[in-house]
């Protein structure tokens, strides 16, 4: 593969990989992980290898794939298989290692010996970028080649590419998704059929969507190392990661999901990444979206994107978050990219990296939100009145309330309401205080009511 170092944008600070072939030679591929998403890869390369070369201008031919194990029903040639992902690495006749075997210890050796190697490489490896990204696109732009990772965010949705090259003239604001397919697939599953959790969990695993670890699906984790991706784009930031904060679904109830449903709300799972005057904030958490809002209307394993940008105004990306084929999408186009030019005149972060300035990141406390609080209380009378008057000790207005019957099996009430906005520390105090009353059992629950910035009623 060509380099060309002059080339505007380059990222390359010295003398780049220059492989031996010509143009219109195939890229040459070592494929690492044949798994859910390696297979794919494998099967939609077949399916489309002609139109894609048209695209590309020359073939894509996997040289050498390597995994733990082989099957003949992988579809590939044994002789190209080994079960050494690293030495793959390391082949001369390898232009691209494509990382599909996620997790971030043998994939973070990987990465940086197939870069010290001067191989570009492509990877669906989200959290392997989210905790190692910052020192990794370094070492890339050390050795003038590039991490493409389209497949990292929201699978098979181009919102990498829309972020960094689409969105480019704009001055981006927020960012508000759904990108985690497991999360929403459970969610989905939850409020329609009211289904027990770990059973839908079992299903999404079935399918291929949950990670090696579904607590990093449960838990925010996955959707935080996407939304630290995404927010150094939007904002030409280091990754954040580990300044995001994060709150999973494993918490939330079919009560809840229900009642805020009978208040107008369907509960989402959102990654949120906004700009303010002084830094930005990164978020993960459940949150009640209107249901008349599109991001309301996103089920099963579809991720959506919502981008508010200062020229364009807002726009929405939707499609497959996981799954397969959906990913190999992405991790194809990347290779496309790779085969049509070298890559590196593309910044890998839309900003050189040498450009990007960090932000202060708005701790959680400080950030603005409207609030569904529920309680269950002993159904004896003034209740309501003390949690109201804490409410009001802290400002917090009540923007509606439900008292329920009471519940025939424990004889508690439970108690629904939405807060206006308030500021999250003062909701926290509220909360304890709540909790310390003698007629409330349990610990009070709350989901933040999702502010997207955009009115899509229709
Ligand atoms: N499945 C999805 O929908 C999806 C979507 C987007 C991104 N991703 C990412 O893609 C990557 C792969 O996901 P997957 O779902 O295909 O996983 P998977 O578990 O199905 O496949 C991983 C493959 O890599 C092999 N492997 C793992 N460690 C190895 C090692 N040390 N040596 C040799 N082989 C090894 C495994 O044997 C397996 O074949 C992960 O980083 C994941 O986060 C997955
Ligand atoms: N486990 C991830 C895969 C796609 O990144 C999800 O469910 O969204
Ligand atoms: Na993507």
């Amino acid at each position: 593969m060509q380099s060309n170092p002059s080339s505007t944008g380059s990222e390359s600070p010295k003398a780049p990989f220059v492989s031996s072939f010509r143009k219109d030679d195939p890229l040459r591929i070592g494929l690492c992980g044949l798994g859910t998403v390696g297979k794919a890869v494998i099967n939609v390369l077949q399916r489309n290898a002609d139109l894609i070369a048209h695209r590309a201008g020359r073939p894509l031919s996997i040289i050498n794939c390597a995994s733990r194990r082989y099957y003949e029903t992988d579809g590939l040639d044994p002789d190209i298989f080994s079960g050494d992902v690293l030495a793959s690495a390391d082949r001369d006749d390898v232009d691209v290692i494509v990382e599909l075997i996620g997790g971030t210890t043998t994939a973070y050796e990987l990465v940086r010996r197939a870069i010290t190697n001067g191989k570009h490489v492509v990877t669906a490896n989200k959290a392997l970028l989210a905790e190692h990204g910052n020192e990794l696109f370094d070492l890339a732009r050390e050795h003038g080649v590039v991490i493409a990772f389209e497949a990292a965010v929201a699978g098979g949705i181009p919102i990498i590419k829309a972020l960094r090259e689409g969105l480019a003239g704009n001055r981006i604001d927020a960012i508000a998704g759904i990108i985690n397919g497991t999360g929403n697939f459970i969610l989905t599953e939850m409020q329609r059929e009211g289904s027990d959790f770990f059973d839908v969990l079992a299903e999404a695993q079935a399918r291929g969507y949950a990670e090696a670890d579904p607590t990093f699906d449960v838990e925010g984790i996955d959707a935080a190392h996407k939304l630290a991706l995404m927010a150094s784009i939007a904002f030409g930031m280091p990754l954040a990661f580990e300044r995001t904060y994060t709150e999973g679904i494993s918490r939330l109830t079919p009560f809840d999901i229900q009642h805020a449903a009978q208040l107008g709300y369907i509960v989402k799972h959102l990654g949120i990444a906004r700009r303010h005057e002084g830094g930005v904030e990164l978020r993960v958490h459940p949150a009640l979206v209107p249901d008349w809002h599109l991001l309301a209307r996103i089920d099963g394993v579809l991720n959506a994107v919502v981008v508010h940008a200062d020229a364009v105004g807002q726009t929405l990306y939707c499609g497959a978050g996981a799954g397969g084929e959906a990913t190999a999408s992405a991790v194809i186009a990347d290779l496309v990219d790779l085969a049509r030019h070298d890559g590196t005149s593309t910044p890998m972060l839309g900003t050189l990296l040498s450009k990007l300035t960090d932000q202060h990141c708005l701790d959680i406390n400080d950030v603005e939100s409207a609030f569904y609080i529920r309680l269950f209380a002993r159904d004896e009378p003034g209740v309501l009145a003390s949690v109201a008057t804490i409410l009001s000790n802290e400002g917090i207005n009540i923007e509606s309330i439900m008292q329920k019957e009471s519940d025939e099996q424990n004889g508690l009430i439970p108690i629904v309401l939405l807060t206006h906005r308030v500021q999250e520390s003062r909701m926290n105090k509220a909360l304890a205080s709540m909790a310390d009353l003698d007629q409330i059992i349990g610990e009070p629950v709350r989901i933040r009511v999702a502010d997207l910035l955009l009115d899509h009623r229709n």
